[in-house]
């Protein structure tokens, strides 16, 4: 079954999927293996792969690998820029920065990209991948013109554009480690007009009453990383935010 197809089926049967994101920069490949495999017997989902820094080459490739000696369900890229790819993923978010001013991040890196997605036969699921205050890391790198947390109409724009332009999937991102995650205002007016386009909620969830108000919300999957990396017990963890998001 293709991967986006098993996501979209869980958010249909399950209310909410859940995405745990690992960075092939913060720890060694075994150490990334142990993470997602707690993550896993915690129920999330799949497990996503990216960085907005130096997140890419031998480095990811030996996560994902170990990973996959762990685990079983999709790996799932999600790249900084073209150097993020690796033929050892089930498939890539290719998505577009449309909020970005910079055209590297709106076209050129998935042209750069494109061809090896084609030659190592990696799914891509669309995506318009829209960053919102504070924006973080990603916001800077991406040189994203940040959507202010009280103009949900703003995202509401660059949502649309992205639907009608064909892409499945919305992500709207306050940033790796935002103090406060995008508001329910935002999602719930997003969701809205998306119908049943799949929407994508990260940045600054750091537990299971935040996670359910994202997806009473709106959201269709949560993405949860920096806190996955901080804590001592991810199995426990990740059962608290999976069983606040499903049915
Ligand atoms: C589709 C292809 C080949 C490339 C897309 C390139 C684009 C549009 C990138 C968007 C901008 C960007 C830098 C995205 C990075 C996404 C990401 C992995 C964010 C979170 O990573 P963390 O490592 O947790 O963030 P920090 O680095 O802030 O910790
Ligand atoms: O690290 P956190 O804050 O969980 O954010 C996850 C993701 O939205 C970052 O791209
Ligand atoms: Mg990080």
């Amino acid at each position: 079954m293709k991967v986006e197809e098993y996501l979209n089926g869980i958010a249909e049967r399950e209310g909410t999927v859940h995405l745990t994101l690992i960075d092939p920069a913060s720890q060694p490949p075994e150490a990334a293996a142990d993470i997602a495999k707690a993550a896993v017997d915690g129920g999330t989902d799949a497990i996503m792969i990216g960085g907005s820094t130096g997140a890419g080459g031998l480095a990811l490739d030996q996560t994902l690998l170990k990973i996959k000696e762990h685990i079983d369900v999709p790996t799932i890229l999600f790249p900084g820029n073209a150097g993020g790819l690796s033929i050892y993923a089930d498939a890539v978010l290719f998505m577009s920065l449309l909020n970005s001013r910079d055209i590297n991040y709106v076209t050129t890196n998935q042209a750069m990209g494109a061809p090896l997605v084609y030659k190592y036969g990696i799914e891509p699921i669309s995506m318009a991948y829209i960053i919102t205050e504070p924006g973080g890391t990603v916001g800077w790198v991406g040189d994203a013109k940040l959507i202010p947390r009280n103009k949900p109409e703003l995202a509401v724009a660059y949502s649309l554009a992205g639907k009608y332009m064909g892409m499945h999937y919305t992500y709207l991102e306050a940033g790796s480690g935002a103090d406060q995650p995008v508001t329910p205002a935002t999602i719930g007016a997003v969701k809205h007009v998306l119908g049943d386009n799949k929407l994508i909620v990260g940045g600054g969830i750091r537990d299971g009453k935040t996670a359910k108000i994202c997806a009473d919300a709106g959201a269709d999957m949560i993405v949860t990383g920096t806190i996955v990396e901080e804590t001592d017990d991810v199995r426990n963890k990740i059962e608290e935010l999976v069983s606040a998001i499903k049915k």
